[in-house]
């Protein structure tokens, strides 16, 4: 995945706010990178134009050979749907729906038939093989995020975007979501781009970048949370 100068600018002339100041960054396949930055700072806007969520006011985003900017409404949509997977804070999980429902749904928004094996392997590395029949809220946070982890793996993307992923749970079933993240798609080779706020949660990344006023202000690989912190501390207000 590659940001070649983008920019982002929201609002018309009269009152415009630069978001994103000519970014451009690699994410290679099967890397797991986090991004920080202090309110404000454009992360939110850096991992939707990535995931063709928004468009760049300039620059171009390319995902796996095709470069999102060429592409029209329709196109990109099926590339949100096939190519990309999601995984929010709040889950954003359909109450009404089974386990597998969920997990499934995406597939069927594809018109793409269920592949059982690979349906049986995604439940199984998230551990929720005995709770397909449940509805989400027969499940605890982590296993409710757990859902939302194998709905993001079952069309098989080339990358994963996550805001905030453990936003919602308590530090220690964070972290087993982390590592549970980390191994799967080691295992699976997708490109994970993750926001947070948390040096904690950062620190399950192999690389950090940094964004400050909408610019890249610096990576870190192999990043601690002191180091992360320490960094952040240079940034100004978290
Ligand atoms: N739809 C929008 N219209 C106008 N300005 C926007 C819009 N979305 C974001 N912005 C502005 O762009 C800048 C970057 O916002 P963004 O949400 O990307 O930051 P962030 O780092 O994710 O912030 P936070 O950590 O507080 O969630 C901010 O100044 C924000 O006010």
């Amino acid at each position: 995945m590659r940001l070649a100068s983008v920019s982002k600018v929201y609002g018309d002339p009269a009152n415009a706010v630069t978001a994103l100041h000519d970014v451009s960054v690699q994410l290679d396949r099967g890397s797991f990178t986090a991004v920080m930055g202090p309110s404000g700072s454009g992360k939110s806007t850096f991992l939707h134009c990535a995931a063709g969520l928004d468009r760049p006011t300039s620059g171009a985003v390319t995902l796996g050979d095709t470069d999102l900017s060429g592409l029209g409404e329709k196109a990109l949509t099926k590339i949100r749907r096939e190519r990309v997977g999601f995984i929010f804070q709040s889950y954003n999980l359909l109450p009404s729906l089974t386990v597998e429902q969920n997990i499934t749904l995406p597939l069927r928004l594809a018109g793409r038939p269920a592949d059982h094996a690979w349906l049986s392997r995604v439940v199984a590395d998230v551990g929720l093989s005995d709770r397909l029949a449940y509805r989400p809220s027969q499940l605890s946070g982590g296993q409710q995020q757990r859902v939302a982890i194998a709905r993001a793996l079952i069309t098989r993307p080339d990358a994963i975007f996550a805001d905030e992923p453990t936003g919602a749970l308590d530090s220690r079933t964070g972290q087993q979501v982390l590592r549970l993240l980390r191994e799967i798609v080691h295992a699976g080779g997708q490109t994970v781009l993750m926001v947070t706020h948390d040096p904690v949660v950062a620190s399950f990344a192999q690389r950090v970048l940094f964004l400050a006023d909408g610019r890249l202000a610096g990576a870190l690989d192999e990043p601690s949370p002191e180091t992360i912190a320490e960094r952040m501390t240079h940034l100004g207000e978290w």
